[in-house]
């Protein structure tokens, strides 16, 4: 978020047709919990497309780009890097000292999600092997619940900046409001 130094999101892996909606909401929620940025592969343009629209509607400020290698962002990311996989330490036995390195560094944290399987020299390349419990899940489970943990809940009181509408919450029924500015 945009009192601590940047959180990207790194989405590895995309099939067209059989990916398309989870890659969309592993932006999605990227955007919605507090990271300020999403990485796609390069053949996932339709994914990107549906993030900007919804940060041009709902506001930001937060990026998504397109990557033709997203290894070689790994292998050159100054800072740290999180591989989310089910294989890796228990996310509450590390969650601390990620968030310290992160904070003490200043540096960006980058947080890898795969979509199959992910190759060996990503286990190596990353600081931390962080699993969300250790049963197979999903990529967008994962990195929420990772988001949360690292922000300790603080993504929930951001405020959105340059939005067109605001979502008033209701008990029941949808309320939204467009934004004046
Ligand atoms: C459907 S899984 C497939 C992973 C693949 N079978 C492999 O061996 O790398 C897709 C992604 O979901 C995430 N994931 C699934 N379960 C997870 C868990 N328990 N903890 C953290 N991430 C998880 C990982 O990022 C993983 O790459």
């Amino acid at each position: 978020m945009h009192d601590d130094s940047e959180v990207a999101v790194l989405r590895l892996g995309h099939r067209p047709g059989r990916d398309d909606r989870m890659t969309t909401h592993v932006g999605l929620t990227a955007r919605a919990l507090g990271a300020d940025r999403v990485l796609f592969p390069d053949n996932a343009g339709q994914s990107l497309e549906t993030v900007a629209d919804i940060t041009d509607r709902f506001g930001g400020p937060f990026d998504a780009e397109l990557t033709d290698s997203p290894n070689a962002i790994i292998r050159n990311w100054e800072g740290e890097v999180v591989h989310l996989t089910m294989y890796g330490e228990r996310v509450e036995t590390v969650e601390n000292e990620i968030r310290a390195a992160h904070l003490e560094n200043g540096t960006p944290l980058l947080v890898v999600v795969g979509s199959e399987k992910v190759s060996f020299d990503v286990y190596e390349a990353a600081d931390w092997n962080v699993g969300v419990t250790n049963q197979p899940h999903s990529e967008v489970a994962g990195l929420a619940v990772f988001l949360d943990r690292l922000f300790e809940g603080r993504e929930f009181d951001r405020e959105w900046e340059n939005a067109d509408r605001r979502i008033i919450p209701q008990e029941t029924g949808k309320h939204v409001e467009s934004v004046e500015e």
